[in-house]
C-alpha cells in the first residue's frame, strides 16, 4: 500500500479524469481533484486506527483461522498414513490404525467446519464495525470541512468515497483478508509438510514459489495504478450523475440532455476502460501463475513417479505429496482475488485518507472566546471589517483592502453589479471564509477567536431560496433553535405571517415538507426561512435576497416578514429589489470589491451617483 499521492491515470482515454485532476492542480485548485494530497503514511495510519479498537477480535479471528487451517492440512497426512501404515495393518487384521485414521479425519473435518463458522461470525462483526466507523468518520469529517472545500470537491465525489470506496474496503476485509491468511498459512504449512515428507519433492515445489512471487509483485505494481484510475473514473460518473439530477430543471429547460448524454457516455466509457484494464491485468496474472503451477506439478509428479518406480519413494508419500501440491497451488487464484481486492481497497483507502487528512480552512479557535453580554435591549451587535483583503484560492483578489463599520442594529443594503463582491462580503461575515488579511470583528471580537457555536448563534445567513431539510415544517422552523417549544415556533410563524398558510397544510406544522401536500411555494419557503431566523434570534442577520421575483401579494408578505425579522438586528441585505433597499437604514454600492457609494437611501436617491440612476430607472419602470 503506498501512502504517497497517486495521480497516475489511464492515459489518452476519453474523459481522462486524472488528467483533469492534474490540470486542476496546475491551476492551483487543489480541491478540484479526486485524489487529494495524502500525507506520507496516512493510508496505513488510517487502517491501523480503524482496526485498533478491535485488536482482540482481530487476534481471535486469526487464531480461529489458524486452527481451521491446521485441521484442513492434516487431511493428506492422514491419507499418507492410511496408505502406508493403516491399510497394511488392516491386512494383518489390526483394525486400530485405520479406525484411528477414520476418527481423526472426521474430527479434523468437523473442527475445520466449526472453526470456519466461528471465524466468519467474528470477522463479519469486525468488518461491519470497522465500516460503520469509517462511514461515520467520512460523514463527520466532510461536514466539518469548510465551504471552499465543498465548493470544489463536489458532493458526488463525497458520495463515491463513502459508497464505492468503502465498499472496496468491505470486500477486502470480508473476503480478501481471509484469502490472504489462508494463502499464507497454506504456503507455509504445505511447504514445510512437503519438505518433511520428502526433501527431494518438497524443494522444487518451494522453489516454484519464487517465480510466483515475482508475478505477484508485477501484478501489484501495475494494478495499483489501474485501480486508482478506476476509482477516479467511477467517482467522475457519480459526480456527473449527481450534478445532472440536482440541476434537472435547468437541464430540461435548456435541452442539455444530448450534451449530458454524450459527456456521461464518455465518462462511463472511461470507467469501463479502467475496469477492463484492471481485469485484463488480473487475467494476465492468473494465466501466468497457472502456467508456473502446472509446469511445477507435472515436473514433480514425473520425478516422484520415477522414484516410486525405482523404489526410493513410498507410494503413499507420493500420493500425499500430489494432494499437497494441488493444495499448494490451488490458493493461487485466491491470491489473485486477494490482490485484486487489496489493490482496489488500497486505492480507495488512499483516497479516503486524502479526504480525512484535509483540515478545515476556517479552523476552530484554540482558545475560543464568548461575546460580551448585550447592553442594549435589541439583539444587534457592531460589525467591523478592519483592513480586510480577500482572494479566493483559485482567483485574484476580490476584496482589495476593505474597511466597513456597521453600528449595532443598523440594516445595510448592499447593491452593485454582478461579481462586485457582495456575496463574498456576506460569506466573510458568516465566516465561511477567513480574510486573507485583516479582521472581521463582532462587538470587537475577531470572528476567528469566537467559539463556533457562539458564531453560529450570533451570525445567521438566510438565502431567500430557503433550503428546507427533510422533516416537518415545525422542525424546519426550529433548525437554529432545536429547544424551541411548539408555542415559540408558532409565535415566530405568526410574527412572520406564515401561520395561516402553515395551518392550511394537510398536517399543519407537522406536515412533512418532502411529502405530497407538503410542497410549498417559493414565497412560502422564504417565510419559513424568516421564521427560522426570527426564532434563532441572531445578533447579525445576513440576507441574500432571491433574484427571482415573486407575485405582488407574495412579495408584500415577504417584505413585511423581512421588516419583522430585521427589527433591532444588525443586518446585511444583499438586495436585488430596490423595494428592499427602501427599508434599509443605509445603502452601500459596491464595484470591483470596493464601496463606491455609502449613505441613507434618501441621500443616495437625491444624489447623482450610480444608485440614483438605478433608482430613477426603477421608478420609471413602475409607472
Ligand atoms: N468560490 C469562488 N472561487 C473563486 N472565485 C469566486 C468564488 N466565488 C466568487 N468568486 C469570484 O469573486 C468575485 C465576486 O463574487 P461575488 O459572488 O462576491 O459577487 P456578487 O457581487 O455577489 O455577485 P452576484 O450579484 O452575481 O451574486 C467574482 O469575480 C467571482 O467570480
Amino acid at each position: 500500500m503506498t501512502s504517497t499521492t497517486t495521480t497516475d491515470h489511464v492515459p489518452g482515454e476519453p474523459g481522462d479524469v486524472a488528467a483533469d485532476a492534474k490540470s486542476a492542480e496546475a491551476a492551483g485548485d487543489r480541491f478540484d481533484r479526486d485524489d487529494l494530497p495524502t500525507p506520507a503514511g496516512a493510508t496505513g495510519a488510517l487502517l491501523r486506527s480503524l482496526l485498533r479498537p478491535y485488536k482482540a477480535r482481530v487476534v481471535v479471528a486469526a487464531l480461529l483461522l489458524l486452527v481451521q487451517q491446521a485441521a484442513v492440512q492434516a487431511g493428506p497426512l492422514l491419507v499418507a498414513y492410511a496408505i502406508d501404515s493403516a491399510v497394511p495393518a488392516f491386512r494383518d487384521e489390526r483394525y486400530g490404525p485405520l479406525i484411528a485414521v477414520a476418527v481423526g479425519y472426521a474430527l479434523c473435518s468437523s473442527a475445520a467446519g466449526g472453526m470456519q463458522y466461528a471465524f466468519i461470525r467474528t470477522s463479519s462483526r469486525l468488518n461491519q464495525d470497522v465500516l460503520l466507523d469509517l462511514r461515520g468518520r467520512i460523514f463527520r469529517h466532510a461536514q466539518a470541512l469548510s465551504v471552499d472545500f465543498h465548493e470544489r470537491y463536489t458532493s458526488g465525489r463525497l458520495i463515491s468515497r463513502s459508497t464505492t470506496d468503502v465498499e472496496s474496503l468491505r470486500e477486502l476485509l470480508s473476503e480478501g483478508l481471509q484469502e490472504l491468511i489462508v494463502v499464507v498459512l497454506s504456503f507455509v504449512s504445505i511447504s514445510l509438510m512437503l519438505l518433511w515428507l520428502d526433501f527431494g519433492l518438497g524443494a522444487p515445489a518451494v522453489l516454484s514459489l519464487v517465480p510466483l512471487y515475482l508475478l505477484v509483485r508485477r501484478f501489484q505494481r501495475r494494478a495499483g495504478v489501474l485501480y486508482s484510475g478506476r476509482s477516479t473514473a467511477i467517482a467522475a460518473v457519480i459526480v456527473k450523475f449527481a450534478e445532472t439530477m440536482n440541476g434537472i430543471r435547468p437541464v430540461q429547460a435548456f435541452r442539455r440532455e444530448p450534451v449530458n448524454d454524450a459527456h456521461f457516455e464518455d465518462l462511463n466509457n472511461t470507467h469501463r476502460w479502467a475496469n477492463g484494464s484492471a481485469m485484463l491485468e488480473m487475467a494476465r496474472y492468473v494465466v501466468g501463475s497457472r502456467l508456473v503451477a502446472n509446469t511445477a506439478v507435472a515436473g514433480i509428479v514425473l520425478w516422484g513417479a520415477y522414484r516410486v518406480a525405482s523404489g526410493t519413494l513410498a507410494l503413499g508419500v507420493l500420493a500425499a505429496a500430489v494432494l499437497y501440491l494441488r493444495r499448494l497451488y490451488d490458493p493461487i487464484d485466491r491470491l489473485g482475488m486477494f490482490l485484486n481486492s487489496y489493490q482496489s481497497a488500497a486505492a480507495s483507502l488512499q483516497k479516503i485518507a486524502g479526504l480525512l487528512s484535509q483540515t478545515p480552512s476556517v479552523p476552530e479557535a484554540s482558545d475560543p472566546r464568548e461575546l460580551p453580554p448585550l447592553t442594549g435591549e435589541h439583539p444587534g451587535r457592531e460589525v467591523v471589517f478592519d483592513r480586510v483583503r480577500f482572494a479566493y484560492r483559485t482567483g485574484g483578489e476580490v476584496l482589495p483592502r476593505f474597511d466597513l463599520t456597521i453600528p449595532a442594529g443598523q440594516t445595510v443594503a448592499v447593491v452593485g453589479s454582478t461579481g462586485a463582491g457582495k456575496s463574498t462580503l456576506a460569506k466573510l461575515l458568516a465566516r465561511f471564509y477567513d480574510p486573507t488579511d485583516g479582521r472581521v470583528l463582532l462587538d470587537g471580537t475577531d470572528l476567528r477567536d469566537l467559539a463556533v457555536p457562539e458564531l453560529r448563534r450570533g451570525v445567521v445567513m438566510v438565502t431567500q431560496e430557503a433550503f428546507l431539510f427533510s422533516g416537518t415544517v415545525a422542525e424546519n422552523i426550529a433548525v437554529g433553535s432545536p429547544d424551541a417549544t411548539r408555542a415559540e415556533i408558532e409565535q415566530a410563524a405568526k410574527a412572520i405571517g406564515a401561520h395561516d398558510f402553515i395551518s392550511g397544510l394537510p398536517d399543519g406544522y407537522d406536515t412533512d415538507v418532502r411529502k405530497r401536500g407538503g410542497r410549498i411555494s417559493a414565497g412560502q419557503r422564504q417565510l419559513v426561512g424568516f421564521a427560522r431566523a426570527l426564532l434563532a434570534n441572531p445578533a447579525v442577520l445576513i440576507l441574500d435576497e432571491a433574484t427571482s421575483s415573486l407575485d405582488v401579494p407574495g412579495e408584500r408578505a415577504v417584505q413585511r416578514a423581512m421588516d419583522t425579522v430585521l427589527h433591532g438586528r444588525t443586518a446585511v441585505v444583499i438586495a436585488h429589489r430596490l423595494s428592499t433597499v427602501e427599508i434599509a437604514d443605509r445603502v452601500l454600492v459596491m464595484e470591483h470589491g470596493r464601496i463606491v457609494e455609502d449613505g441613507t437611501p434618501a441621500e443616495l436617491i437625491a444624489g447623482t451617483g450610480r444608485f440614483a440612476g438605478l433608482h430613477r430607472a426603477w421608478r420609471e419602470s413602475l409607472t
